[in-house]
């Protein structure tokens, strides 16, 4: 497990100049961005040193609670046939990126002795006829809601759980306290004095660790363990990656310095949308947590000095090859103003053959022989050489296969590329500041006492304009 051939590797080829890439980067302009990638390696490892980065600091911990974890996990196995996560943005994109990934697509409607595990839903959003159409459709007594909110506090979770806690005491009395577990901070928000008088199952979010980077905590690891993923492993991938970093140096051999050097330089010559596409259907979601992870992080109105920067990269999910029918067309003839980072998978599972008729015209007969595992790579090719004729940089993260060891490396690359731009930004990437008027608003026009100034100045806002 530990060999190179279960490692991800980073293809930075399409970032570099070539016969038809002439703008693209020397090897020298590449060691040139060295000295500021090794400063900000070394006021990281600082940071880390002092609590600044527990997302790394604390794996080897989380290591430590795989087994409570997954003691609680097989003790819902054969009591529930639903496991239900009530929590949005850092608490519900990662849960649903590792399920996705490592468990079979359609895994919730495998039979149950295929499947032997919880069926998994991830409630992150508030829109009523999905949450209303979940809660009609499953067995209470046959369902556990998870809870999961760093903060303790906010509303839409919230909101879930007083529905969920009502429906659950209506329909399974003084047992409804078994069919919640919250995941949440150990002294902070709202949820926690409820659990604690209530009696709830409890796993707690290091106070250290933001939602965005809390996959690898109780956060994920719970839902995962709860669906028979193999955490200790996603453990191993993230902390042999984490290693990695920390113990490298220099930008050929460091991938987090690779990966933030090249976003960073991208950024600077003008590339102010990061495309993260996919060549997998199983990391679809993976792009959604990057999306959170790279707009929260690094979308930043100040720098560290509290200066005005307005700094960031707009992050865009994409799904190879689903993708290139939507949106390559931009990608190619549009604004050159975008980086792209494609995830390729070598061993992508079972080959399906695409079977052969010779009757059939030559445009469509080629198909047969091959196997879509084959057209895949091929249209993924094929799209990097678009890219690279129009000029585009590109670079490819690949992975082995989709498995619980390189799933947890790329997690911990990603986190790591983000906390790097962070530093060579000058921002602070651990805290999310402009989410908060928005959250001020909400409790304003909900009535929460002690806003009602601001519920005055929203409704006061002018008169709004419509046409039918
Ligand atoms: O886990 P919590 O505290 O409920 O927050 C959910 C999400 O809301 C945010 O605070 C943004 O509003 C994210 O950073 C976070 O992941």
């Amino acid at each position: 497990m530990l060999g190179t051939e279960n490692f991800l590797k980073i293809d930075y080829t399409g970032v570099m100049k070539g016969e038809h890439h002439p703008q693209g980067w020397t090897e020298e302009d590449l060691l040139a961005l060295e000295p500021s990638l090794n400063a900000a390696q070394d006021a990281l490892e600082q940071r880390r040193k002092t609590g600044g980065l527990d997302f790394s600091f604390l794996l080897e911990d989380m290591r430590g609670q795989a087994g409570k974890i997954r003691d609680f996990a097989d003790s819902l196995r054969d009591r529930i046939d639903n496991f239900v996560v009530l929590g949005i943005g850092g608490s519900a994109l990662g849960p649903q990126a590792v399920q996705l990934a490592l468990n079979p697509y359609y895994f919730n409607e495998l039979p149950v002795e295929e499947r032997r595990r919880p069926r998994l839903y991830v409630l992150d959003n508030i829109d009523p006829s999905r949450f209303a159409h979940l809660l009609d459709m499953l067995d209470l007594h046959k369902t556990v809601f998870n809870v999961i909110t760093k903060s303790g506090s906010t509303s839409e979770t919230m909101a879930q759980f007083l529905i969920v806690r009502e429906r659950l005491r209506q329909a399974c009395g003084a047992d409804y306290a078994n069919h919640i577990v919250v995941t949440t901070d150990h002294e902070k928000g709202n949820l926690l004095p409820i659990a604690r008088r209530e009696g709830y199952v409890r796993f707690v979010i290091p106070a250290g660790v933001g939602g965005r980077f809390s996959e690898l905590t109780p956060v994920g690891l719970l839902p995962a363990a709860v669906c028979g993923i193999d955490i200790g492993t996603l453990l191993a991938g993230a902390l042999a990656m984490d290693q990695k970093i920390r113990e490298s140096r220099g930008i050929t051999v460091n991938p987090a310095q690779l990966m933030a050097g090249i976003s960073h330089a991208a950024w600077r010559e003008g590339k102010n949308v990061s495309v993260f596409m996919p060549y997998a259907d199983s990391l679809k979601m993976m792009a959604d947590w990057y999306a959170q992870l790279w707009a929260e992080s690094l979308g930043k109105r100040l720098n560290r000095e509290g200066q005005e920067v307005r700094l960031g990269q707009t992050p865009v999910k994409a799904l190879g090859v689903t993708d290139q029918h939507s949106q390559v067309q931009l990608y190619a003839e549009g604004p050159d103003d975008k980086m792209f980072t494609f995830v390729s998978v070598a061993h992508l599972g079972p080959e399906v053959p695409i079977p052969t008729d010779e009757s059939l015209p030559e445009s469509v007969r080629f198909l047969g022989g091959h196997t879509l595992g084959e057209l895949l790579a091929a249209e993924e090719r094929a799209t990097e050489y678009a890219l690279t004729l129009a000029g585009r940089p590109h670079r490819r993260i690949i992975l082995p296969e989709v498995n619980a060891y390189c799933l947890g490396q790329l997690l911990l690359l990603l986190e790591w590329e983000t906390a790097y731009m962070g530093e060579l930004l000058n921002i602070n990437a651990f805290d999310q500041p402009g989410v908060e008027e928005g959250k001020r608003g909400t409790y304003a026009l909900m009535g929460r006492p002690g806003f009602e100034e601001k519920r005055r100045a929203i409704e006061g806002m002018g008169e709004r304009r419509f046409i039918v």
